[in-house]
């Protein structure tokens, strides 16, 4: 028998969660578009850049605002508050990954799905942390000065193939520091791979699938008319096994042959160690090695090529920057990492080319693992989380003249909120690969500008042709559709500097 007063105490316990959870049961969700009775929003939601539309709604519905997809909540965050206060103020249980029965099933397990309630989820962060963390990175900075001076030969030698050396800039980055290997042109069977990769992607990584409300669905045979869901995955999931699989092999054989150079996937694979990795240290060696190239390649590539669209259409910023960059180097050297704390325009720059076009403008979904109360609103365990980076990086509170490119917001006494905090993602799902990623980027746009002047294309009778606005939508975009002209600064001292040894 209890005694009275603890019975007493365990019914006023009883009695307040009872109350606490008959009280949140009584709060609304976060208001939205009125759903269907059946298909929810399905209908509302664009298939092209929703982020547009979700800013839009945002305006009617307020910061935070539910869509419902069949039975699936979404809860869309557009606010930089929002986001702050849940997805990294509560990142304990707001740094989970939907669950795709798509994904996980039939395009394979990655870094980028992988559930945060998964055993292996601290190992992966961990391995990732350790290789990419801002210190790690400035080891990489010899890789990272000889890829950019191919990059600035490539854009000198072919100016109008500029996405190749873009594409070719990264991939080399990436898959040198991931497996130590060395790209060697353009046409790299490798950095074609991370082209595939960044398809395959895109294919996958869609809002919606059918088969996620009606399991039925996955018993259908792959070949049946309507099974386009299936094939699409099966044919993502080829790629991604490749890009997991080959370069992986090849840095094994490399480590095994005893003539390799360090990379991340050497410090965890020693062949010569007493306690040789288990299966699943190889899955995850794996797929955090795969995840610096598909993670880092294309987002970096994005970034760059809106920098092309954007200095094309602001010479005045363009003169501004080689200002200052003229200053620091005397046009008698190239730039490397330490220059970006005396160059604050050309790092305002980069931070506002970000924040003009976020590349990944709705990030990666997020899943709440818990009931959660915010701002009087209740937010159901299992619900889907979108933060509407796009919508936070325009909003007008914050940047005043959103659709304006204007590094100055970023200087001075009283700068706007830094986009880097935005766009890289948030809590414990942040990018791993933010400070690399930051750190090639200034690299290629200081020595970009330090080297070349960049505008508008030009038809054939001379005119300059203005570019469309257009972009790709996918969860990485970038604007296509446009051409620009790059012609160097200083021919000679440029051809002297890329070949030199040292930056
Ligand atoms: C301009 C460059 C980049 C941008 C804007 C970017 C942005 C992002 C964003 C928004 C996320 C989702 C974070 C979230 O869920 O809240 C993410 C995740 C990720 N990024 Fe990046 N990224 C960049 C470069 C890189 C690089 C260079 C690497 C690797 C070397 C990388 C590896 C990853 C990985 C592995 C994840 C998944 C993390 C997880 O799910 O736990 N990214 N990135």
């Amino acid at each position: 028998m209890l005694n009275e007063p603890l019975t007493r105490v365990l019914g006023a316990v009883a009695l307040v969660l009872s109350y606490y959870v008959w009280q949140r049961k009584r709060l609304p969700l976060p208001p939205g578009p009125s759903p269907r009775l059946f298909i929810g929003n399905l209908h509302q939601i664009p298939t092209n850049h929703p982020w547009l539309t979700y800013a839009e709604w945002s305006k009617k519905y307020g910061p935070i605002f539910t869509l419902r997809i069949f039975s699936q909540t979404h809860i869309v965050l557009n606010s930089s508050k929002a986001v702050l206060d849940l997805l990294e103020a509560r990142s304990a249980i707001y740094s989970d990954r939907p669950v795709s029965w798509m994904l996980s099933n039939l395009a394979g397990r990655t870094v980028f799905q992988l559930s945060f309630l998964d055993s292996h989820f601290p190992k992966y962060r961990k391995m990732l942390h350790s290789g990419l963390n801002k210190r790690a990175t400035k080891a990489y900075r010899p890789i990272q000065n000889h890829q950019l001076k191919i990059l600035l030969q490539g854009l000198v030698e072919s100016p109008n193939e500029f996405p190749a050396s873009i594409k070719r800039y990264v991939a080399g980055i990436a898959l040198k520091i991931a497996y130590g290997y060395d790209v060697s042109s353009d046409n790299d069977y490798f950095v074609g791979l991370a082209e595939q990769n960044a398809r395959a992607a895109a294919s996958v990584l869609q809002p919606f699938f059918w088969v996620e409300t009606f399991p039925f669905l996955r018993f259908i045979p792959s070949w049946f008319p309507f099974a386009t869901f299936k094939r699409t995955m099966f044919e993502a999931k080829k790629v991604i096994d490749v890009v997991e699989a080959v370069p992986f092999e090849w840095a094994k054989e490399k480590i095994a042959s005893g003539n390799y150079t360090d990379s991340f996937f050497s410090q965890y694979f020693r062949p010569d160690e007493d306690s040789p990795l288990d299966d699943e240290d190889w899955r995850n060696l794996k797929w955090t090695s795969a995840s610096i190239y598909s993670g880092g390649a294309h987002t970096t590539a994005a970034a760059m090529t809106t920098f092309f669209l954007l200095m094309s259409q602001n010479p005045e910023i363009q003169k501004t920057a080689q200002a200052e960059i003229d200053k620091a180097t005397g046009r008698e050297r190239l730039l490397n990492g330490d220059d970006q704390a005396s160059l604050p325009y050309v790092t305002a720059l980069l931070k506002e080319t970000l924040r003009f076009a976020p590349v990944a403008p709705l990030g990666l979904m997020h899943r709440v693992i818990k009931d959660d109360i915010y701002e009087g609103y209740f937010i159901p365990k299992g619900a889907t989380v979108i933060a509407n980076i796009w919508a936070i990086t325009h909003d007008s509170e914050s940047y005043p003249d959103p659709f304006t490119f204007d590094p100055t917001r970023h200087l001075g006494d009283k700068p706007q909120p830094d986009p880097f905090q935005f766009v890289f993602g948030y809590g414990r799902r942040v990018c791993p690969g933010a400070a690399l990623g930051e750190e090639s980027l200034f690299l290629a746009v200081a020595n970009i500008l330090a080297s070349f002047n960049i505008s508008k294309a030009v038809d054939a009778e001379g005119n300059e042709i203005e570019p469309a606005f257009e972009w790709f939508s996918s969860v990485v975009t970038y604007p296509t559709n446009f051409g620009c002209r790059i012609s160097p600064r200083f021919p000679e001292t440029l051809t002297a500097l890329t070949q030199t040894e040292e930056i």
